[in-house]
């Protein structure tokens, strides 16, 4: 997401946006979402029934709108990431399985036009198939993405590294029980009450639980790492594998970049936008459950940043692998905290 410097930023740069989440639930209701049973079948992830559902416009050419719109205005670059891989893998067999992708972001994303995806089969090969996708928006594109697919070929080899041990989901709270908490707080200037009520009225389709919860207008500076629980919000269930590895492709952009800002609480980002993205899919999972997204940036520098990112299941397996490398023009932090 693009922060421009209206008194806001320190908001989205340390933790993770929310959606309006009404009442405060107890962990015993916590554990039982996502079941079929408790949605009762109609409160489908928006995600896969909006945002990743694509209209077929011709062969290999599909069109995508938006649900979801940061308050930079321009596109979220997990929308077109997640988007363009389902136009990947709507063009290859079932029995092949997206395994990484790589990704440019060339042109910020214009929420008031729909995105087009143009795939082009760039190889069916015997194990593996490449297809290249172009996002386009007024003619030009906004995103170039090259994604690869694999038959499932079981290994002797077998590796991983370790879950970090942290508290399960049920024991923390959402980013939605956090701002309620944070606008309890009496002293709290109108300015920043205005900033929390703003970003409680967004409808992100994916819920998160910091394991450190952020301190919204951070005062200390931190390590550039760190790790929240996050699913897609709504039902999706079991079976689609390669829908499953699109809503992951979305939510693993959301608070990604802001890593590397966690070391600089005496800078704003004026400017940020991701300019590319990476990911591997190493073992299958589901995104309507909680997944611990473990995220670090090794190096920022040249008004650049990296991070990287893991997503584990919550039984310690390793899932995916993302990369990024984004924009990051700062400015100092003038106001005293508003806290
Ligand atoms: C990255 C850029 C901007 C690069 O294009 P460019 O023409 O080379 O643009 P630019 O020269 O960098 O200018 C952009 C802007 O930066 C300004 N600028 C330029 N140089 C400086 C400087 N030295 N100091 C301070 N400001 C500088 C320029 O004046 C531009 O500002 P402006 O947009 O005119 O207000 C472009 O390729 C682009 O927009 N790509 C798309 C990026 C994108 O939309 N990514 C996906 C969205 S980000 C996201 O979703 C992450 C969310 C993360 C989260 O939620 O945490």
């Amino acid at each position: 997401m693009e922060e421009k410097g209206d008194g806001s930023s320190g908001l989205t740069n340390n933790c993770d946006l929310p959606e309006d989440s009404g009442s405060l639930k107890s962990p015993d209701e916590e554990s039982s979402e996502n079941s079929a049973a408790q949605y009762n079948g109609d409160l489908k992830s928006v995600l896969v029934t909006s945002v990743l559902n694509l209209e077929e416009l011709d062969v290999d050419l599909y069109r995508g709108t938006h649900h979801w719109v940061p308050r930079s205005q321009r596109l979220f670059g997990g929308q077109i990431v997640g988007q363009a891989l389902v136009a990947a893998a709507k063009s290859v067999s079932d029995n092949l399985y997206a395994h990484s992708l790589h990704c440019y972001f060339v042109r910020a994303g214009d929420p008031k036009v729909p995105v087009l995806y143009q795939v082009d089969r760039t190889r069916d090969g015997r194990s593996f198939t490449v297809r290249s996708v172009k996002a386009i928006q007024h003619g030009q594109p906004i995103l170039i993405c090259q994604a690869s697919f694999h038959k499932l070929q079981p290994s002797p080899l077998q590796h991983q590294f370790t879950m970090p041990v942290v508290p399960p989901p049920e024991d923390l709270l959402t980013v939605e029980e956090l701002i309620h908490i944070y606008l309890s707080k009496p002293d709290l200037a109108e300015k920043s009450k205005q900033g929390l009520n703003k970003l409680l009225a967004n409808e992100v389709p994916i819920e998160i639980k910091p394991v450190h919860p952020p301190h919204f207008y951070r005062l200390a500076a931190a390590d550039p790492k760190k790790l929240f629980w996050v699913r897609a919000r709504g039902y999706i269930g079991e079976g689609n594998i390669k829908l499953h590895c699109c809503v992951a492709a979305y939510v693993s952009d959301f608070a990604f970049l802001g890593t590397a800002l966690l070391p600089y609480p005496n800078y704003r980002a004026q400017f940020s936008a991701s300019l590319d993205h990476a990911m591997w899919f190493h073992n299958t999972f589901r995104s309507d459950e909680w997944m611990l997204y473990e995220c670090e940036s090794p190096w920022a520098g040249g008004s650049r940043g990296l991070v990287q990112g893991r997503l584990w299941r919550r039984d310690g397996v390793l899932a995916a692998s993302c990369s990024q490398e984004g924009v990051l023009r700062v400015k100092p932090v003038t106001e005293p905290s508003k806290l």
